[in-house]
């Protein structure tokens, strides 16, 4: 065990009903201290039973999970928020009273009856989260976002070692989302909690974590930061996890002039470039996606179709034809332009 690792799992199973294409088989994986490990993968791929195994929630079928170089034990109950030194925040907020304060509710995360310490610690905490102003509402009249931070604040109020956030802003909306992750990285900064994290927003993973951790079928196939991952992904399930992106077969890229040796074609929707109407405009636009400052288009010619980034947003409307470049494209293991 490395002084930096502060959970790892060796050669975990966890079936369920002696499935085994349920849960995970063999994992084994490495947490480091102090980082924002995030566990990526198509919906069914075994996160949430991996992050149950690594909380101490679930005993594994076979296999040990390690906690600081020691046998985790494995917890009857769940594990909530008000847990001291591996805690859990999940979307559901089920351990919150909606009826109750948000002073109350983070109050009573703490394992005391010291009233002077809870007034420091809650209040700690409320400010550290930004959210001081609304310690009399009622948890359950606050927006999502707003009760996000009450239920990351009550998991932080004892100074966990880990924070374990299972889609955590799912009900937030995207301005306030940004804030909270910003606030997220710097208590991990400032106070060197591990987080790990699941998530199925592309850029959350690639703006928040430190390391990915990349899931399929119960099994790793991938690991690396986000920066590896992004730019030279092994595995075309990483790309499309991660990225705006088409694939195309041989015969599809062919369309769009690029001859592909090894059969796949994946195209970013970044490396398009929409071309200047006129004779070359082929492409036919089908969808605009609106995505703030920029939009994303779905385009097709001849039964192919591509993604593609446009910031000249409302040039390109649906019905229109536009001419593209492809400035590089991936085919596996290599970038080819
Ligand atoms: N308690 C359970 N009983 C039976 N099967 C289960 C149970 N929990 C998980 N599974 C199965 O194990 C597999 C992995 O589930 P898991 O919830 O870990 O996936 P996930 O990647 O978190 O999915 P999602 O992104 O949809 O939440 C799925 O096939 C799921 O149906």
């Amino acid at each position: 065990m490395k002084d930096d690792l502060i959970l790892e799992t060796i050669s975990v199973t966890k079936n369920f009903f002696g499935d085994k294409s349920s849960g995970v088989n063999n994992i084994t994986v490495f947490i480091p201290k102090g980082k924002i490990t995030a566990i990526v993968g198509e919906s069914g791929s075994g996160k949430t039973t991996l992050l149950k195994l690594l909380s101490g929630t679930m005993k594994p079928d076979s296999g040990d999970v390690f906690f600081h170089g020691q046998p985790l034990p494995v917890r009857t109950a769940h594990i909530t928020s008000a847990h001291t030194v591996i805690t859990m925040v999940s979307q559901d907020n089920t351990d919150m009273d909606m009826g109750a304060s948000v002073w109350d509710n983070v109050g009573r995360g703490l394992p005391t009856e010291d009233a002077n310490y809870k007034i420091q610690k809650a209040t700690q905490a409320l400010n550290l989260l930004g959210i001081y102003d609304l310690r009399d509402q009622p948890f359950g009249k606050l927006s999502g976002g707003e009760k996000q931070r009450v239920t990351i604040a009550k998991a932080l109020i004892n100074r966990p070692e880990v924070l374990m956030l299972d889609e955590p802003f799912n009900q937030v909306d995207a301005a306030y989302r940004e804030s909270l992750q910003h606030d997220i990285r710097q208590i991990v900064k400032e106070w060197g909690v591990t987080v790990i994290l699941v998530s199925h927003d592309p850029a959350e993973l690639l703006s928040m974590a430190d390391e990915l951790i990349v899931i399929k079928e119960g099994e790793i196939v991938e690991y690396g930061t986000p920066e590896e991952l992004y730019h030279d992904p092994k595995l075309l399930y990483t790309s499309k996890i991660l990225v705006s992106c088409s694939e195309l077969t041989a015969a599809q890229a062919k369309v769009c002039g690029i001859k592909s040796k090894r059969g796949t074609v994946v195209i970013y929707a970044e490396h398009i470039s929409i071309s200047p109407l006129g004779m070359g405009a082929k492409w036919a636009v089908k969808q605009v996606l609106f995505k703030g400052f920029f939009e994303e288009l779905i385009i097709e010619r001849e039964e192919v179709s591509l993604r593609v980034i446009n910031y000249a947003r409302g040039k390109h409307p649906v019905g229109s034809k536009i001419g593209i470049s492809i400035k590089k494209y991936y085919e596996f293991g290599r970038w080819l332009s």
